[in-house]
């Protein structure tokens, strides 16, 4: 049986329920058209190469078929046998593998995945999902709220603790650990483990209300093992990831510990825009977000809808596929957070919906009477924005938020 390129292109085939659909957008390098680039797309990701091969009779046909051509999109369908149930690692070798760099095309980006049963069913997905609001703290009707001290590294173990603290007692509902903070000499991550906590059971007492923190454990593989061990002794609800430096089959291990243990996973996308922020190439937010909830994650940096301070890909229609039916898999949490304060809180929830994190570094910890009354002005956004109540009215009654206000209004940072 012979195998050339051109066997990859079929324009009348009718992708079926079981195969994996891709979306890519592609500009043709000089010398190929659009028919034969999306064939070599097919090909270079399924099981073809660039000379003609003579497969012999021992073999399966794993060939994708390039189906459709629309504008500069191509839709290739990818038969599930050529994937390894649950091994995101493999799945990305294809579809996102070497095709990332074949000269055929001077750019190529993977917008989009539908994803069958057959291939969803490998994967675990989310323990809670947004289930977070209410299994962990109780709360049904506003968004869940975090802070990331700043600056982001360099405080001492007992100051992060103490501003942990602070945006605690002042309604906030989690304390997080900024991407790139984990073992450091100046804060350990032991030592801020049990400082951390401690200074969270203090804060819940005081309080009245479930208070948790996302420690970040990234690093290799092993070593996240045992800090995820470590959180679990230390009586924490999640483990932080920075789920694409780290990379998605350690995601894959750090998941499965956290299923023995019950712990929830908060997904950091750092280095996310390394793949997605040139439109024509790489791989979409979309699909980042898509392979997060398959190797399960429960909380997600989606963006802020353009509000804050990161470019952001359509945060609204991520948010809505993380939530979206997916053979009865638990969605994510999608987080907010990148240059938000108080003051954006109304549009942001306008966007998005309530069911979201709404999480805040420089514009709690920026507050002009600190942390605490920074907190406080970010609680109080928060629930006046659940019910509609316009800031300047709630702030007759919370002086933070009217001294956020002041200071920020309503404007993008830069
Ligand atoms: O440190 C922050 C936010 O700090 P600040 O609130 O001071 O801007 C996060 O790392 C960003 O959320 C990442 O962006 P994204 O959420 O877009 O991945
Ligand atoms: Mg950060």
């Amino acid at each position: 049986m012979g195998l050339t390129y051109e066997d990859f292109l079929d324009l009348s085939y009718e992708p079926r329920d079981s195969d994996l659909v891709c979306r890519f957008r592609i500009d043709p390098a000089d010398d190929q058209t659009m028919e034969s680039a999306a064939s070599r797309v097919a090909s270079e990701s399924s099981n073809g190469t660039w000379a003609a091969l003579d497969t012999g009779e021992d073999f399966t046909d794993m060939g994708a078929t390039a189906f459709a051509i629309d504008g500069d999109e191509i839709g290739v369908a990818y038969p599930p046998g050529l994937f390894e149930p649950g091994n995101m690692p493999q799945i990305l070798s294809c579809i996102a593998g070497n095709i990332m760099g074949m000269k055929a095309v001077d750019t190529i980006r993977l917008l989009d995945c539908e994803w069958p049963r057959e291939v969803v069913e490998g994967f675990t997905g989310p323990g809670f999902g947004s289930s977070v609001r209410e299994e962990i703290f109780g709360v049904e009707d506003r968004p869940i709220t975090a802070t990331v001290p700043k600056p982001k590294v360099g405080l001492s173990t007992k100051r992060h603790a103490e501003v942990g603290y602070e945006a605690w007692i002042g309604g906030l509902d989690l304390l997080k650990d900024d991407e790139n903070l984990t073992d450091q000499s100046f804060n350990p991550f032991a030592d801020r483990l049990a400082e951390s906590f401690d200074a969270r059971d203090r804060a819940q007492e005081e309080t009245g209300e479930v208070k948790s923190y996302l420690i970040n454990v990234t690093a290799d593989t092993q070593t996240m093992l045992e800090r995820t061990d470590m959180v679990a002794e230390a009586g924490g609800e999640y483990v932080m990831v920075d789920v694409v430096t780290t990379g998605w089959g350690a995601v894959q291990t750090v998941r499965d510990r956290c299923e023995e243990l019950g712990l929830a996973i908060h997904a950091h996308r750092a280095m996310h825009a390394a793949f997605d922020r040139l439109p024509h190439h790489g791989v979409s937010m979309r699909v980042l977000a898509q392979i997060s909830r398959l190797v399960g994650v429960d909380q997600l940096h989606t963006g802020t809808a353009g509000l804050g301070k990161l470019a952001n890909e359509d945060t609204v229609g991520i948010n809505d596929w993380l939530r979206s039916d997916l053979y009865g898999m638990r969605d994510v949490l999608p987080v907010a957070s990148g240059g938000l304060h108080p003051g954006l809180v109304p549009k942001l929830l306008e966007a998005t919906g309530p069911n979201i994190c709404v999480q805040a570094g420089g514009g709690v910890h920026g507050h002009p009477e600190g942390t605490e009354a920074g907190a406080r002005a970010l609680r109080a956004a928060v629930e006046a924005a659940v019910l509609d109540e316009p800031l300047e009215v709630r702030a007759q009654e919370s002086p933070e938020l009217g001294a956020a206000l002041e200071k920020w209004g309503t404007e993008t940072p830069r």
